[in-house]
This record gives structure tokens, C-alpha cells and sequence, in this order.
């Protein structure tokens, strides 16, 4: 049975995998603004790719702890449809950047354990949509994308008042029991899509995307 399930494919990088996330019925594709990510792109870059997506399809732009100069550069630059918030960001900031862009903003928590749970529920008063991922280990480069899933019980049965997406270590084997687990309606994955950091995979993207929906 198929289900309902809109898919985010993360970091993409080039126009094959744009075109094997639309191809394959993703809802979101997320470009990476980070300079120390595999998945960096510079606006140019990122504009050409924004470009071919067609409409239907929503392009979220993944910053971290952007000052307002960034993010509008990147605005300017680039065609955006929402952003995605992966840094540090308080509610507050949260508040500022939707104000100030005008775009939808959806806040990436990190969790761990059940002290990390009270933060999704702060940020769900002012973000659109939650982005529920897996906290970094310390020290690591990346304050996401490092294919690392949290433990999924923490969440089941909860719910926040704006939509959400789970994140974090998801593949083509795990993403079916994930949403089973959590109840999740949206799911993103990065690395589980890819054959390298930075190097996505078209025939993982429509595995992930054909498991995620049930199909
Ligand atoms: O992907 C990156 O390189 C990245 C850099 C800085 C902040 C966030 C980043 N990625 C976030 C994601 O790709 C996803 O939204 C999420 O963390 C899941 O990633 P993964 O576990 O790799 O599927």
C-alpha cells in the first residue's frame, strides 16, 4: 500500500540528482550552505540548480547560524521556497528570520536523549515546520548530515503543532520502519542517499523515495 509520505533529499549537489529526487517524487530538495560540508554549494551553483526544479517541488535552503547579510545574499541570489535553520538558532532568531525573509522556516533540533525533547517543543511555536534529526556527536564538523539516526522511541507517539520531518541516519533498509516507529509523515535524508559524502546516488534516491511511500 502506498502512502502519503513527502520526502526531502537533502544536499544535493548536482543536476543528476536534482533530476532523480524530482524524477522520483521527492517534495523538497535541500541545497547546503555550509563551507565545511561536502555539500557546500556557492549561490551560483546553487541558482542553476534551483532553476530546473520544477514547480510543485519546494527548494529549502539549509543555513547555519546565518547573520541577516548572509541570508540575504543567498535571497538575492538564489530562488528559495523556505529555509532550514541547522545551527544554534533560538526561537527568537527563529522569529527574526521568518520576518525579515518572508520565507517559511523550518528549525533542524538535534536529539539525543529526553532532555533534547523540550526544545522542539519551544521552537514549534514559532518555526513552520520542525526538522527532527539526530544530535551531532561532539566535536563533530557537522552539525548534520552525518548519517546518524537517534533512537526513534524517544518520539513515538509525540506530536507538535506545526508539521515536521524526521532526519537523521535514515536509508532505503530503515526509512519504512522509521515512519512505522514514529509516525513521522515526512522523512529527509543526506547521506543515506549517497556513495560518498557529497555524492548522491540516483538509484538510492528512488529506492529511499519508493520505501518511504510505502511502494
Ligand atoms: O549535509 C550537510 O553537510 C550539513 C551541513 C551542515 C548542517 C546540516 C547538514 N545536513 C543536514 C541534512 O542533510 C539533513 O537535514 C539531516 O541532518 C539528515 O542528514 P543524514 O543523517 O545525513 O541523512
Amino acid at each position: 500500500m502506498a502512502y502519503d509520505i513527502r520526502v526531502k533529499i537533502c544536499g544535493i549537489t548536482d543536476a543528476a540528482a536534482r533530476d532523480a529526487a524530482v524524477g522520483a517524487g521527492a517534495s523538497y530538495v535541500g541545497f547546503a550552505f555550509f563551507p565545511k560540508s561536502p555539500r557546500h554549494l556557492t549561490h551560483e551553483a546553487a541558482r542553476a540548480l534551483a532553476l530546473g526544479v520544477p514547480p510543485g517541488v519546494a527548494k529549502v535552503a539549509l543555513v547555519v547560524n546565518a547573520d541577516d547579510a548572509a541570508l540575504d545574499a543567498l535571497l538575492a541570489a538564489v530562488p528559495i521556497d523556505m529555509l532550514q535553520l541547522h545551527g544554534a538558532e533560538t526561537p527568537a532568531r527563529v522569529s527574526e528570520v521568518k520576518a525579515r525573509t518572508g520565507l517559511p522556516v523550518m528549525k533542524a533540533v538535534g536529539l539525543a536523549d529526553e532532555a533534547d525533547l523540550p526544545a522542539l517543543a519551544e521552537h514549534a511555536k514559532v518555526a513552520d515546520q520542525l526538522l527532527v534529526d539526530a544530535k551531532p556527536p561532539k566535536g563533530a564538523e557537522l552539525p548534520g548530515g552525518n548519517g546518524l539516526a537517534f533512537d526513534w522511541r524517544l518520539i513515538a507517539g509525540r506530536r507538535w503543532p506545526v508539521p515536521w520531518m524526521l532526519a537523521g541516519g535514515l536509508t532505503p533498509a530503515n526509512v519504512a520502519e522509521a515512519i512505522r516507529l514514529t509516525g513521522a509523515r515526512q522523512v529527509d535524508v543526506s547521506s543515506g542517499v549517497e556513495t560518498a559524502p557529497g555524492v548522491k546516488d540516483a538509484d538510492r534516491i528512488a529506492a529511499f523515495v519508493a520505501a518511504a511511500k510505502g511502494g
